[in-house]
């Protein structure tokens, strides 16, 4: 599957953010879009999600059915059902992908593996300290095999151990086929990445 954005530009009433974009992004990978604050990652994870339709260009997804494409977030704070258990919120994103219960809990548990969580499994979700509930906002997102992953600053309360676990399974997802974009300040996230595109030159190209 892939995404393209095809002469993408948005404006605001009194700014424009960016015009004449044009990238297009293919299962297996992972890329991280780097940018000064403000200068429009989110509005074009937005714009890639398909929630928000660009005021001007196009975006285009070939390889699926219209329409059909799933798509799953990661933001910087993720919440999560804070009563129930860590495998319950790490199933509810293959459940709501439309997976079984049992292929839910399965998918659920490699993920929670990856994210070094296995033995929280059984725990409820507000037990868990920022960084492991975190990690566990992680594993939903990926344990649903969406096509599409969007990730918002998803390492920006992390320190240097919970960031690199949540970079290698962003690289498991996308060598799982999802196509991946990290928003991101942070070198070390960008390194970890396939590809690093810059905004404002992505912009100026
Ligand atoms: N709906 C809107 N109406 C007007 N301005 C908006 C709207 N959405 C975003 N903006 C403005 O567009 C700019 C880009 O916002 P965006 O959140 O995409 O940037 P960002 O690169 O993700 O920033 P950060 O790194 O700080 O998260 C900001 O100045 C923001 O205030």
């Amino acid at each position: 599957m892939k995404f393209h954005l095809e002469g993408v530009g948005v404006a605001f009433a009194d700014r424009r953010l960016f015009s004449g974009l044009s990238l297009t992004l293919e299962s297996g990978d992972l890329t991280a879009l780097m940018g000064p604050s403000g200068s429009g990652k989110s509005t074009l994870l937005a714009i890639l999600s398909g929630l928000m339709p660009p005021g001007e260009g196009t975006r285009r997804v070939t390889g699926a059915p219209p329409g059909e494409q799933a798509v799953s977030w990661i933001f910087q704070n993720s919440p999560g059902l804070t009563r129930r258990t860590v495998l319950d919120n790490v199933s509810l994103g293959p459940l709501s992908a439309g997976a079984t219960r049992q292929q839910a809990e399965d998918a659920a548990r490699s993920a929670l593996q990856l994210l070094g969580l296995g033995d929280l499994a059984g725990t409820r979700l507000f037990r868990l300290s920022g960084g492991e509930r975190q990690r566990a906002a992680v594993a939903r997102c990926i344990a649903s095999r969406a096509d599409l992953i969007l990730a918002d600053e998803p390492t920006a309360s992390l320190d240097a151990r919970n960031r690199a676990l949540v970079c290698q399974a962003l690289d498991a997802a996308a060598r799982n086929g999802s196509v991946v974009v990290v928003a991101t300040h942070d070198q070390a996230v960008a390194q970890a990445c396939h590809r690093v595109l810059d905004l404002p030159a992505l912009a100026a190209a």
